[in-house]
C-alpha cells in the first residue's frame, strides 16, 4: 500500500482530453500508467463521461479551458510533470475560418510551450499529424515511407499548414530551459488517419450509407492506399512516449514518430468497409462509378455552394477538392522507429481493433434506431 502510494507521484495534463483521441489517451493513462497521481483533463468542452473517472484511485481534475488563452493554459500546466497536447481544431471541411484554425493549432501550441517554460514542466508530447508531411498539393504518392523518406511537403490548406507550423514550434522548443534551469524535452507523434470507437467521420459514412439504402458508391480507385491506425494504439504510443521521454531524453527529444500498427494497407473506402460491411453496408462498384474529372467538378461545386450558402447555413459536405485529393493520393507509412526508440509494440492487434470498431458502429446503429 505504502509502495503504491509512493509510486503514484506524477501529474499529467492532457489537453483536448475530451476529443476522439484525447478520451482514449485519458482512459489509457488511467489503465496503463501506475505512476500517475493526478490526471488533469483540459478541454473547451468537458464530457459527462469524466464523472465516472473521478471515483478511481487517481485524482482526475477536469478543467474547462481554451488553449488560445495563455493564462488558462499556464494555470493548468503549473505543477504538471508531463503535458500531452492533443487539443486542436481538426477541420478539412471548411467549417471554421483559417484564422481560427491557426489560432487554436498554432497559437494554442505556442501557449502550451510557453506555459511549460514558465512553470517548469519538462516533458511535452505533441499530437501532430501525417499531414505535416503529406499528401502534398502535387498529389505525389508516399508509399510505405518512414520518418526519413524524402518527400516534398508543400501545403496550402489551413489545417496541414497549422499542424506543420505547430510541430515545428514543438521541435524547436526541445532543449529550452524551463523554470528551474532544466531543459524541456519534446517530441511529436504523427498519426495517419485514426479510426476506432468515437470516430465521427466513420459515423458520417455509416449514416450516409443508411440514407442511400445500405449502399456506398466507390469514388476512389481501390489501388490508392491510405494509411490508417487504430485509436487505441495511437493512445498507447502517447502513453509510452510520455513515460519514456525522461529516461531517453537524449534519444527521443526533438524527434518525430509516425503512429503505426498492423492495420492493413487499403484504399480509404475499402478500409472503412472492414467495419461498415459487417454492419450491413455494401460498397458498390469495383472501379470508381464517376470519372475523376466529374468528382473534381462536384468537389468544386461544393466549395461554391458552401460560399453561397454561408450567410444562411453551414454547408460542409465530406467531398471538397482537398478531401478528394487526400483520399485519391497514396500515403502509407512503414516504419519501426517507435519500436527502436522506446520499445513500442501495438497493444491491439488488427483483429481486435477491427472487432472493437465494428462493435462501436453497431452500437451507433442501435442508438440511432
Ligand atoms: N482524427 C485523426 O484522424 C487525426 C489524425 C492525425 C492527427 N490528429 C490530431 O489529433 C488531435 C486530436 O484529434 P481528434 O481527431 O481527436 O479531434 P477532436 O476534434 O475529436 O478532438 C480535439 C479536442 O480538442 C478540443 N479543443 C478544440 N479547440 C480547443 C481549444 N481552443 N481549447 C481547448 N480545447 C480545444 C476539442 O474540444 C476536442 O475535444 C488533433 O491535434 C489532430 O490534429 C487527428
Ligand atoms: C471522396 C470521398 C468519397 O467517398 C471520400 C472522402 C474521404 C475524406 C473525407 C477523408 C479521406 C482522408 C481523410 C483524412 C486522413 O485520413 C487524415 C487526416 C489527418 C488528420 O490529422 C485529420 C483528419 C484527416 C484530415 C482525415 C479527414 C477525412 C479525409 C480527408
Amino acid at each position: 500500500m505504502a509502495d503504491s502510494a509512493q509510486a503514484q507521484k506524477l501529474v499529467y495534463l492532457v489537453t483536448g482530453g475530451c476529443g476522439f483521441l484525447g478520451e482514449h489517451v485519458v482512459r489509457m493513462l488511467l489503465q496503463q500508467e501506475p505512476q500517475l497521481r493526478e490526471l488533469r483533463i483540459f478541454d473547451l468542452h468537458l464530457g459527462p463521461w469524466l464523472e465516472e473517472l473521478k471515483t478511481g484511485p487517481v485524482q482526475v481534475t477536469a478543467i474547462q479551458g481554451d488553449v488560445t488563452q495563455a493564462h488558462e493554459v499556464a494555470a493548468a500546466v503549473a505543477g504538471a510533470h508531463v503535458v500531452i497536447h492533443t487539443a486542436g481544431l481538426v477541420d478539412v471541411f471548411g467549417k471554421t475560418s483559417p484564422e481560427t484554425i491557426h489560432e487554436v493549432n498554432v497559437q494554442g501550441t505556442r501557449n502550451v510551450i510557453e506555459a511549460c517554460v514558465q512553470t517548469g514542466t519538462r516533458f511535452l508530447v505533441y499530437t501532430s499529424s501525417m499531414e505535416v508531411v503529406g499528401p502534398n498539393i502535387k498529389g505525389q504518392p508516399f508509399y510505405r515511407g518512414n520518418e526519413n523518406t524524402p518527400y516534398e511537403a508543400v501545403h496550402r490548406h489551413p489545417y496541414p499548414c497549422s499542424k506543420a507550423l505547430a510541430e515545428q514550434l514543438v521541435l524547436e522548443a526541445n532543449g529550452r530551459k524551463v523554470l528551474g534551469g532544466l531543459p524541456l524535452v519534446t517530441c511529436a507523434l504523427r498519426p495517419t488517419g485514426i479510426y476506432g470507437e468515437g470516430h465521427q467521420i466513420m459515423r458520417d459514412f455509416y449514416h450516409q450509407g443508411l440514407r442511400l439504402g445500405g449502399r456506398l458508391f466507390r469514388a476512389i480507385p481501390a489501388s490508392v492506399e491510405h494509411g490508417r491506425v487504430y485509436v487505441g494504439n495511437v493512445a498507447w504510443m502517447h502513453v509510452l512516449v510520455a513515460r519514456e521521454l525522461e529516461h531517453r531524453a537524449a534519444l527521443m527529444g526533438g524527434q518525430v514518430y509516425f503512429c503505426y500498427d498492423n492495420s492493413p494497407y487499403k484504399s480509404y473506402e475499402d478500409f472503412n468497409m472492414e467495419f461498415l460491411g459487417p454492419c450491413g453496408l455494401r460498397l458498390v462498384g469495383t472501379r470508381p462509378l464517376l470519372p475523376y474529372w466529374l468528382l473534381l467538378f462536384l468537389a468544386a461545386l461544393n466549395v461554391l455552394l458552401q460560399w453561397l450558402l454561408r450567410p444562411l447555413l453551414l454547408y460542409a459536405p465530406l467531398l471538397n477538392p482537398y478531401t478528394l485529393a487526400m483520399a485519391n493520393t497514396t500515403f502509407t507509412v512503414s516504419t519501426d522507429k517507435a519500436r527502436r526508440h522506446f520499445g513500442y509494440e501495438p497493444l491491439f492487434s488488427w483483429e481486435e481493433s477491427r472487432t472493437r470498431t465494428i462493435r462501436w458502429v453497431q452500437a451507433v446503429e442501435g442508438s440511432a434506431q
